[in-house]
């Protein structure tokens, strides 16, 4: 490598740099400027009028295609020249000292964006060149102030590849809306076990989650509605649970908020006894599957009547595990410990809702392989609940202002980058569980109690 020299490059060398960097921004200008002198200017002028209304009509008229397709390339392209422009992007990043200046030249050098995405109109996504000496970590530190400096709400960080982070912007909230419950499948075949659909996320697409192969831990406080997330799954796997695939297990200690399910369960507890009984049902059952699945060589587990998904929902699990009856707790804490961490394979999955998610409370909460944050009272049980650093990257649940129309709001952590996305679960009332409960019971298909 040469000594660093005291010169800057020439102003003639960047502007071509900035050229060849936007190809578009120069070709059409050009086509414009060439098309004008050939045609005549009033020719450029009925095309681009033309261009405009064919765009409004797409619009106007295909709302589905036009989002899909051109929504996100428009929007983006907009904001690149109105929000994320250079000296408003600088200033932002310099605030935030998120600049680099060069030891010789004094020449600062910034963070280059590459791509901008809009998928939503709440939330943009940048991904970002970062200068020689920079990591992720320093715009982690830094994305409290960043979100202030860029006037957005939050701002999100994720590593793209080396030397490329993606900045996920939230400009405004983008749930204002209540999700509405979801709709039930007539079939059971055309629900997919590994896609369940819960609700939204932040950029407007479905938020699904599997229900095979692992366990969901669901935190939040009181009020933050943990209780939609397993009654919206319940609802989207309402053919399963008709036709005996999905067997429900329900612990309803606060005996409030599943009792007026209990026909569809196929077994339910709401005392503390009876919940420690019907867990220690629940793994007496789970090692009987596994040893006729070890007698009979079976590795994977096919879904049928005969080999359902067996589906343990524990409500307010500190309340069985930790402040409770002393006997009862242990061996709730024990049989659980048992489910977690051999239920994976045989079908057998946990759903656990808890309002304080610490290790203390929860001795089992690293055997949970999904994880939902929803609106939390303390800042340092959020990397608890989502991994270490999630926080900093963005998921800020204790952000989440406590009031209800900000119920079902939450983050959950993108498996690869580990990216916290924000996330809505769909809304189920009690006329939702009733019908879900007529949707089952007064089916033929319905032998299941
Ligand atoms: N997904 C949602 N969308 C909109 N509002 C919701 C949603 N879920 C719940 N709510 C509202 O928030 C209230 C509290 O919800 P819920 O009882 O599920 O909270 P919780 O987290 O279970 O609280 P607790 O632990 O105290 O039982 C509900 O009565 C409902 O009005």
């Amino acid at each position: 490598m040469p000594d660093p020299s005291p010169r800057q490059r020439g102003w003639e060398v960047k502007l071509v740099l900035w050229m060849v960097r936007h190809p578009v921004m120069v070709a059409v200008p050009a086509v414009i400027v060439i098309a004008g002198q050939r045609w005549g200017w009033s020719a450029v002028a009925v095309t681009a009028a033309g261009l405009a209304v064919v765009t409004g009509c797409w619009y106007r008229g295909h709302p589905d295609t036009f989002d899909q397709y051109a929504g996100p390339y428009l929007r983006a392209w907009c904001r690149r020249w109105s929000s994320y422009i250079g000296p408003r992007w600088r200033h932002a990043l310099r605030a935030c000292e998120l600049s680099i200046t060069h030891r010789k030249t004094r020449e600062e050098k910034f963070p280059r964006i590459t791509r901008i995405r809009s998928y939503s109109t709440t939330v943009d996504t940048l991904h970002l060149r970062i200068v020689a000496g920079q990591q992720e970590k320093h715009f982690e530190a830094k994305s409290a102030e960043l979100a202030h400096a860029l006037r957005v709400q939050r701002v999100s960080v994720e590593v793209v590849k080396p030397g490329v982070i993606g900045l996920h912007i939230q400009r405004r909230e983008p749930f204002t809306k209540i999700i509405p419950a979801p709709d039930m499948p007539q079939q059971s075949s055309t629900v997919d076990l590994k896609r369940v659909y819960v609700g939204e996320t932040e950029y407007g697409q479905e938020w699904r989650i599997p229900i095979l192969g692992g366990h969901l831990f669901v935190a939040g406080a009181t009020g933050a509605g943990k209780n939609s997330i397993p009654l919206a799954l319940m609802r989207s796997l309402a053919p399963l649970i008709r036709d005996g695939l999905v067997r429900l297990w329900v612990c309803d200690p606060k005996l409030f908020e599943f009792a007026s399910a209990t026909p569809i369960c196929y077994r339910y507890a709401d005392t503390a006894q009876s919940c420690a009984d019907l867990i220690a049902d629940y793994l007496a059952e789970m090692q009987a599957v596994q040893r006729d699945f070890a007698d009979r060589r079976i590795r994977r587990l096919s879904v049928s009547r005969e080999t359902p998904i067996n589906v343990l929902i524990v409500d307010e699990m500190a309340a069985l595990m930790a402040y409770g009856d002393y006997a009862i707790a242990k061996q709730v804490r024990g049989h659980l410990a048992l489910v977690g961490s051999q239920g994976r394979a045989s079908g057998h999955t946990m759903i656990g809702m808890v309002q304080e998610p610490t290790k203390d409370t929860i001795s089992i909460r690293d055997l949970f392989t999904w994880r939902i944050c929803l609106r939390l009272t303390a800042s340092n049980h959020v990397d608890g609940v989502l991994g270490e650093d999630s926080r900093a990257r963005g998921a800020r649940a204790d952000e989440i202002p406590d009031l209800a129309e900000t119920a079902g709001i939450g983050y959950v952590v993108r498996p690869r980058s580990r990216l916290p996305i924000r996330v809505r679960a769909a809304y189920v009332d009690d006329t939702h569980i009733a019908e879900l409960v007529r949707f089952i019971t007064e089916s033929p298909q319905w032998t299941h109690q």
